[in-house]
Formats: structure tokens, C-alpha cells, sequence
């Protein structure tokens, strides 16, 4: 198996780190085009990889996409991350051309990857790669609820004051402040929901909470998280490469599903060796419903954007 992941920043050598100590590739190339980050990151984890009793090939490659080929999996962060007090919708204008780029050139050398698009706006990212790429609709994959969740389960841990571990928590629609929606009455503490241990105000704060999850952590650190943001997308390829069938909300191109259509949105979807191999369909209530339709309307309107881009 080889893995590639452009964009050797924050996200993506911590997403390449966590792909390497979990093994799940005998190669790893890291790619960018900052001419020796990727070299050097790379040769500093083969390095950790001694320590660690970790084997697995890892090479950094500086725009050369000729060291991607044949890769099966390919995790897409290059591009600018936001400084505090920007949204993710703003980094569109530069993003959509990186993406769009990266994209062409991998597509040149592994015509059979899946894509994992994390660079924001993760939601309209994914959306051009798959209209850019013409790729089945299974194999191109964003990632941004796989985090969310992540956050929304450490917010509910944090008010029950309990392990993580024994929570369950989905986050669907779009990976922007006002377009996720944290499923506050599906969420579980070792089966049992939620709303049986916290009232309804704390539950709602752990909701805003979440929603802001990422730029809380942008106007602490100055830019924008890559612990979790890596971890994230090291657990979505795992569950490719190892066909482990796991269910993650992750955004996907609808068809009709969830009322949807010719958008790129987050649902829960069955993640396995083909990309996402299917949808997991179940009744919202009303009011997730209707908060489903207007993040569908807000990522609509950026998709509307993208075409006004001269890509
Ligand atoms: N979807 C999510 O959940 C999520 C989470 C965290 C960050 N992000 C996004 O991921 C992206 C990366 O964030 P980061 O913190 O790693 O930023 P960063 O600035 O640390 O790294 C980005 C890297 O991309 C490289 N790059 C730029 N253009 C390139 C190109 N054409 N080809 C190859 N490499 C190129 C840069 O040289 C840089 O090293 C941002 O857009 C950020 O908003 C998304
Ligand atoms: O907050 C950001 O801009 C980066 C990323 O989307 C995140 O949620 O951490």
C-alpha cells in the first residue's frame, strides 16, 4: 500500500506521522511545494521511525509528483490555513487554485486513488476535486466531521465529566462555524442519551462550543489546529487501507439523499477499502432537518463562488 499527502504543513505531517506510527502503508511520500520541507519532515519521522519501531518507507518530495505514483490513498491539506478572526470560507480564492492544481498533477501518476481533501473550505474543496477530477463519486472523500465529532465527544466528556471512550457523537452538515450541526439527541454516554445526565442548557453550549471548536483553538494558537485535524485524517485512511468498514460522518457528493442533491455535504457514510461505500440513511427530526437545508444552502452559495473563480 502507498500512501501520498500533499501539503507537508501542520495537518499534513501530522496526519503522515500518525499514518506511519500506525503502519498502515509500506510507503509514505510527503509531498509540497516549499522546496526542502517535505525532505526534511520526512527524513526527521524516518528518523522518529528508528525510536519507534516503525516500518515504513517515508519520502518527501518537493513538487516532484513522479515520487506519488501508483499511490492508493492520497490526503489533500496544501493550502493556507485561517489566522483568528477569518472564517474558512474566505481562504476559497487561493485554496480552490492549490486544490484544483494538486489534484490534476496526482490524478497525472495514481489514477486509481482515493482522494481525502481536508484544505478548507473542506466542503466546496471536495466538491471541485470530484467536478475537476471526474472521479466516481465514491472516491473522493472530505474530512471535517471526523474532527468535529472528535471535538463534540471531548466537550461532552469535559460537562460529564467522564471518559471520552465511553461516548458516542455525530456531527453532520458542513465543516464551518454556523454549517455543522453537533446531533445533540443521538448522542450517547455508554448507550444511555445524553440528555439523561445534562439539561438542555449545558447541552446546547457543548453544541456552540463544538461549532467554534476550530476557531477557538485558531485565536489561542495564532493559525489553525493540526493534532486532532491529523489524527482525523489518519483514522479516515485507516479505515480505507485496513477495509475496516467504520462508520464516519464525512462529506460526500448527495444525490437526493437527506433531501440533498449536487452538493458535497457530511452524513454518515461506511468508509472501506472503495472510498465510501455507502450512505447511512436515518430520519432527522424536524429541526435537524431544517438545520440540514440552510447548511446546505451555505455551502451551495460557496460552491455558487468556486464557479466565479478563474480556476
Ligand atoms: N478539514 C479539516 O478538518 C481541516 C482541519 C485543519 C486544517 N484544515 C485546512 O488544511 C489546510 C492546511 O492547514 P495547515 O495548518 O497544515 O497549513 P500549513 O500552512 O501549515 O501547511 C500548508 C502547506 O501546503 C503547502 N502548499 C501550498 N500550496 C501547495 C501546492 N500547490 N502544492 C503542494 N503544497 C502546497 C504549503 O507550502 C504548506 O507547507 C488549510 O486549508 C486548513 O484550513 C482543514
Ligand atoms: O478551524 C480551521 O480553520 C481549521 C479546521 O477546519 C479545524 O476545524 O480545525
Amino acid at each position: 500500500m502507498k500512501i501520498t499527502v500533499v501539503g507537508a504543513g501542520a495537518v499534513g505531517a501530522t496526519c503522515a506521522d500518525n499514518i506511519a506510527r500506525r503502519e498502515l502503508a509500506e510507503e509514505v511520500v510527503l509531498l509540497d511545494i516549499k522546496e526542502g520541507l517535505s525532505e526534511g519532515k520526512g527524513l526527521d519521522m524516518l528518523q522518529a521511525s528508528t525510536l519507534l519501531d516503525c516500518d515504513v518507507k517515508i519520502t518527501g518530495s518537493s513538487n516532484k509528483y513522479e515520487l506519488t505514483a501508483n499511490s492508493d490513498v492520497v490526503v489533500i491539506t496544501s493550502g493556507l490555513p485561517r489566522k483568528p478572526g477569518m472564517t474558512r470560507e474566505e481562504l476559497i480564492g487561493t485554496n480552490a487554485n492549490i486544490v484544483k492544481g494538486v489534484t490534476e498533477n496526482i490524478l497525472k501518476y495514481s489514477p486509481d486513488a482515493i482522494f481525502v481533501i481536508i484544505s478548507n473550505p473542506m466542503d466546496t474543496m471536495t466538491y471541485l476535486a470530484l467536478k475537476s477530477s471526474g472521479l466516481p463519486k465514491n472516491r473522493i472523500i472530505g474530512m471535517g466531521g471526523i474532527l468535529d465529532s472528535a471535538r463534540f465527544k471531548t466537550y461532552l466528556s469535559l460537562a460529564l465529566d467522564c471518559s471520552p471512550n465511553d461516548l458516542q457523537g455525530t456531527v453532520i452538515g458542513g465543516h464551518g462555524d454556523t454549517t455543522m450541526i453537533p446531533l445533540t439527541r443521538l448522542a450517547t454516554y455508554s448507550g444511555v442519551p445524553v440528555s439523561q445526565f445534562l439539561d438542555a442548557e449545558t447541552l446546547q453550549k457543548v453544541a456552540a462550543d463544538t461549532m467554534v471548536g476550530g476557531a477557538t483553538l485558531t485565536k489561542l494558537i495564532g493559525t489553525s489546529a493540526w493534532y486532532a485535524p491529523g489524527a482525523a485524517g489518519a483514522i479516515l485512511v485507516e479505515s480505507i487501507v485496513r477495509d475496516q468498514k467504520r462508520v464516519f460522518p464525512c462529506c460526500v457528493y448527495l444525490e437526493g439523499e437527506y433531501g440533498q442533491s449536487d452538493i458535497c455535504l457530511g452524513v454518515p457514510v461506511v468508509i472501506g477499502r472503495n472510498g465510501w461505500e455507502k450512505i447511512v440513511n436515518f430520519e432527522l427530526n424536524d429541526d435537524e432537518k431544517a438545520a440540514f437545508n440552510k447548511s446546505a444552502d451555505a455551502v451551495r452559495n460557496m460552491n455558487d463562488v468556486l464557479k466565479t473563480l478563474e480556476l
